[in-house]
Parts: C-alpha cells; structure tokens; sequence
C-alpha cells in the first residue's frame, strides 16, 4: 500500500503523483493537503520561485465525494512559473531555440546533480538534469505525504517537526523541550508545535528564531548558503511496527532510505542518536516499566527513538536530519565548463539560500508516507473498516500480553 510515483519538471507545466493502491472508505480533506502544501512553502531564506508559486492541490480521479474508491488516485500541482519558462521547456517540438541556448546550463554547479547527471545521461544541456533534480519535486510529494497522514489519523497518529539547528545557530532537541517545559499531553504537544509553525525557521524559541533569521541573512549577503538540522517527531503509534526478522523489513531502514533520499538530506539520527556512540549502555539503553493501570509497557527515557530491532516499541518516534546547504551559490564556486574544459564559475540560478524550514515539511510527509506502509503491512485490508477492525483487534491482543 501507498506505492507511489511522481513525475515532473522543476518549470515544466505540473508536478504529478499517482498512489497506487489506496484503502477504500478514506476522507480526503483537500484543505488539510493545500494547508500542508502552504506549509512546505514558507520560511526564512527562500528564494524568488515562492513568490510566484501558490500550491494546491487538483485531485483527477481515485475519489468520489471526497472519498476514496481503493483504485490509483491520481493528482498534480500547476507550475505557475511554467507561464515564463514555456518556450525554453515547451514539451512540443516547436521550441525557441534561441531561448533554449540562452538558458542551455553548462557550467556545472558543485553539489548539485548537473556534473554526474549530465555524463549518465548524456546530457549537453544541465537543465536537463537540474529540471528533475530540484526540489520542485517535494511539493507534490508533500501531497502524497498528505493523504498518508489522512490515513495515519484515523488511527491518532500524528507527525510533528522543528528545526533544531540552522548552520551553527541551535535550538533544544525535542525531549529536551519536553522535558524543560514539562510536556505530556498530545494538547501541550500541538500547543508547542502551534507555536513552532508561527516561527520563520519552525524554532521553538524566540531567540533561536531571531539568531537563525541573522545567519541565514549573514550569509546571504555574503553570496553564500547554509544548512542545518531538522528533527521529526510521530506520536500515537502502537508496539509492532516493523520487523526484526528480516533487514529489509526493519523500520529504522524504510525510514532512512525515504528520508535520506529527500534532496540535500544527507544523514539520519533517531532518538538520542550519533552521541549515544559515546556512553556506556546503562546510559543509554531504555529499562522497561509496566504500567498496571492501563496495562501497559512503558520506558522513562527514549534514547532509541522509538525502535527496538527495527520495531516500534510504543514510544514517540524520534528522527533527525542534517540538510546541507543549498548548492546554488550567488557567489559561484569553480567548475569546468562542458564545452572547452576550461576553469569557469558555476552556472548562477535563481535559487533559495536556506530551505531547512521547508525541508522539515517535507520530511515529516514522508515519515507520513513510511508508517502509513508500515500500518497496511500490520493491519492490511481493503478499506478502513477493515484496517480498523485489525488494529483496534491488536490493541486488544496486546492489552492482554
Ligand atoms: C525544500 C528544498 C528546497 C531547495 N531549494 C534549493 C534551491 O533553491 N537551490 C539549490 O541549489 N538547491 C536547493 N535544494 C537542494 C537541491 O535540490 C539538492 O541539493 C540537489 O538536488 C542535489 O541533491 P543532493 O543534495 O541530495 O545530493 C533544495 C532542497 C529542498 C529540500
Ligand atoms: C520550486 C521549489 O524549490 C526550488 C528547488 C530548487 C532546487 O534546485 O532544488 C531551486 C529553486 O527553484 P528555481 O530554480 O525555480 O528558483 C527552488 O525554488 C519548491 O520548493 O517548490
């Protein structure tokens, strides 16, 4: 379930999905999809294109009324930019061709995929490469991270991020935000979020907003870019998600290859993560606590993030990523032009000089998308009834174990 492709060109007309195989019987809130698609297009540091572009979603079949039908849903984002770019990506053959050569990239920008994307495919021309490349792509992704969530919430699980670093500037990480400011309840939970998504670069505080904004302007004055880290948070998930007994089924892999494939993502923690290498295991492992009067397990520290052996222990999910910063630089690094081999700058595009705000957005729609796979596996069925009936079923099974 929740197998999906996209398809599109960073200024080509629309970014398109279809997800093959959906449950019957779900409620698709359009408004919820375009709320999340705006979401993923604020924050301090981003370039021109957010100007131009105003996401929403056009769902064009697998529904009726608003609910799914269990066939491929399929949908797509208009590029309103397309309207300036028409002549140089037309898809027809009647082409400007002197737009195209002024447009043609062939200084290849470092960090981006237009060097080795240009000799695998054969491409004179880098826009031919950068078009698929970019990060356009993650709008539309987004929207398939929405309706995942759609379906996660039927089950109460929800999914939350911030920003926990922008370059050298840090902002607390979540269980330590939790614990300071004494955060149980799924209520003070979203109040803190509420409060994350008013900040420019999803802080959790003033100050860290204030000194983030700083940076990311620091740097954008002097021609450069910078990253940073985002931290990914899912509540409400039950014990048995995932599996030990073969690697490909284990959480934590499914998990790290959807994230680590978002562009300029470029590594994974969970829970206490990357540090917990340096602590002897009594400092580290959770101990297991039973909670008589809800019958229960529990663990007083969440070091593994959620995840025993490629299983989800019950505990919140616990993720981190580091973005490195964006590529595109207006003041170029060096690079080798493609036609006579000789030391140039790098091609200059309009561009975002920090999009971890916005990368946090996309990350949490494919968290979304991970563990919607993750509950069809477990409670698979052919619609919502159906997987409801597993689950709360489960719920009572393990109740009793
Ligand atoms: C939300 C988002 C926005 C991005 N915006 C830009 C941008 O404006 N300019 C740019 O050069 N790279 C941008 N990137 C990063 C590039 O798309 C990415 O670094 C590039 O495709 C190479 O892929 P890799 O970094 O995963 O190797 C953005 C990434 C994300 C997630
Ligand atoms: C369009 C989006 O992000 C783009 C990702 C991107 C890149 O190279 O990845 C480059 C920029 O696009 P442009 O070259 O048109 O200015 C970003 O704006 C978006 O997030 O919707």
């Amino acid at each position: 379930m929740f197998e999906y492709f996209t398809a599109g060109e960073s200024h080509g007309p629309e970014i398109t999905a279809i997800i093959k195989d959906l449950p019957a019987g779900l409620k698709i809130n359009i408004n919820n999809i375009n709320k999340q698609l705006k979401r993923r297009q604020q924050g301090h540091g981003r370039g021109g294109r957010m100007d131009i572009e105003k996401d929403k979603i056009n769902i064009t079949s697998g529904l009726r009324e608003g609910i799914t039908l269990g066939s491929p849903l399929a949908m797509n984002i208009k590029n309103k930019d397309w309207t300036n770019w028409e002549e140089i990506m037309t898809v027809s053959n009647k082409g400007n061709q002197e737009k195209i050569k002024a447009r043609r990239v062939a200084e290849p920008r470092p960090g981006h995929a237009d060097l080795p994307g240009g000799i695998k495919f054969n491409h004179s021309d880098l826009r031919n490469v950068l078009e698929r490349a970019s990060a356009r792509e993650t709008a539309i992704r987004t929207a398939v991270g929405s309706i995942a969530r759609e379906f996660l919430g039927e089950f109460e699980v929800e999914i939350f991020s911030h920003v926990t670093g922008i370059g050298t500037v840090k902002s607390p990480t979540w269980q330590k935000v939790k614990a300071e400011n004494n955060i149980n309840s799924i209520t003070e939970i979203k109040e803190y979020f509420a409060q994350v998504d008013e900040s420019p670069v999803r802080a959790g505080s003033d100050q860290a907003t204030a000194e983030m904004i700083n940076l990311i302007d620091r740097w954008k004055e002097a021609g450069d870019s910078v990253g940073g880290i985002c931290e990914i948070i899912v509540t409400g998930l039950p014990p048995g998600l995932g599996s030990h007994t073969h690697n490909d089924l284990k959480l934590e892999g499914q998990l790290a290859a959807e994230l680590v494939a978002i562009q300029a993502i470029k590594g994974i923690e969970f829970g206490g993560g990357f540090k917990l290498a340096e602590r002897p295991g009594s400092q580290v492992h959770d101990e297991i606590f039973y909670d008589d009067k809800n019958n229960k397990f529990y663990r007083k520290t969440n070091n593994s993030g959620g995840l025993e052996g490629g299983i989800s222990t019950g505990e919140e999910l616990i993720i981190r990523l580091p973005m490195k910063p964006i590529p595109t630089l207006s003041k170029p690094l060096k690079t080798v032009n493609l036609d006579n081999k000789t030391q140039v700058e790098a091609a200059k595009e309009r561009s975002d000089n920090c999009a971890v705000p916005s990368a946090s957005i996309v990350a949490e729609a494919v968290t979304a998308i991970v563990m919607a796979r993750a509950f069809s596996k477990k409670f698979g069925g052919d619609s919502i009834k159906e997987i409801k009936n597993n689950y709360n079923s489960y719920l009572k099974q393990i109740k009793n174990y």
